[in-house]
């Protein structure tokens, strides 16, 4: 059986007379990559914003490892980590120094060599937020995310902007976090992402899912209503063509 860790229910979020979230209610398992897919403006961000207490609902009910959004927030900023944008890192510290505020921050210890060798930023020690690459600030983003040992972490869409290989790297980064025992829930409006990456998605349109399973169970059940691609899908893409050439090993450094 799997543990529920965030459930979500009947959700709702107005801003005004404009109706952003009607009705959301979906279950995220412990241990799982969950996805939120959807166009831009479907709710997706604003969703996360009250699952991480950091956005007022409007009604509705949403638990976090057991704890109620309303009544215990406090204990579910503890267990989460969340990305920061990049406007609040201090421009003038480097990586080590960030990594040294943050933990005094959250009031824990942590030795940021290690951190930042979970992120493969090592060799960036001592350099600045801002003179890192796309790729590189996504990274130390989320070992930002991971200094509290959080059991679940949430990624807004962390791979926008990035090349293929930076985002297959930060795939596989993702991928070690969730085997390494932390549930996370990430936004993406990139589909073969969270083909690749999510154990399970949900189709946000307009406020509400319209979809939710498993990529391999939502493609199997579009394939069984009678659904045929037009041209004869090749084992590769351009995308693979371009790794192959250029090796997949980290680029950006
Ligand atoms: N503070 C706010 N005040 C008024 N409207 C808002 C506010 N924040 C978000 N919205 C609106 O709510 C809707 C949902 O926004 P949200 O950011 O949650 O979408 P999203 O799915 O995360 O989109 P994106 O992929 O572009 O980030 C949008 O139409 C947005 O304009």
């Amino acid at each position: 059986m799997n543990k529920v860790i965030i459930d979500v229910k009947n959700l709702v979020k107005n801003y005004d007379d404009f109706k952003a979230v009607q009705g959301l209610s979906f279950e995220v398992y412990e241990n799982e990559i969950f996805g939120l897919l959807g166009p831009n403006g479907a709710g997706k961000t604003t969703t996360l914003e009250i699952i991480e207490t950091l956005r007022q609902k409007t009604s509705g009910e949403v638990t976090v490892d057991g704890f109620s959004i309303d009544k215990d927030a406090s204990a579910i900023k503890r267990i989460i980590g969340v990305q920061l944008q990049a406007a609040g890192y201090y421009p003038n510290l480097n990586l080590v120094e960030l990594l040294e505020l943050f933990s005094g921050l959250y009031g824990v210890m942590v030795n940021p060599m290690e951190m930042l060798e979970k992120v493969n930023l090592q060799e960036k020690a001592k350099a600045k937020y801002k003179a890192l690459s796309g790729g590189q600030k996504q990274r130390f983003s989320i070992a930002t995310t991971l200094i509290n040992s959080p059991k679940i972490i949430f990624l807004d869409e962390p791979t926008t902007g990035l090349d293929p290989q930076a985002r297959r790297n930060l795939w596989d980064l993702i991928t070690q976090i969730r085997d390494n025992g932390t549930t996370v829930v990430i936004t993406t409006h990139y589909m073969d992402e969270a083909e690749q990456l999510c154990d399970r998605v949900a189709f946000v349109e307009r406020g509400q899912i319209i979809a939710l399973d498993t990529p391999d169970q939502l493609i199997d059940n579009l394939i069984a209503n009678g659904f045929e691609r037009k041209k004869e899908v090749k084992k590769a893409n351009l995308e693979d063509v371009f790794i192959n050439l250029t090796g997949k090993e980290w680029r950006e450094n």
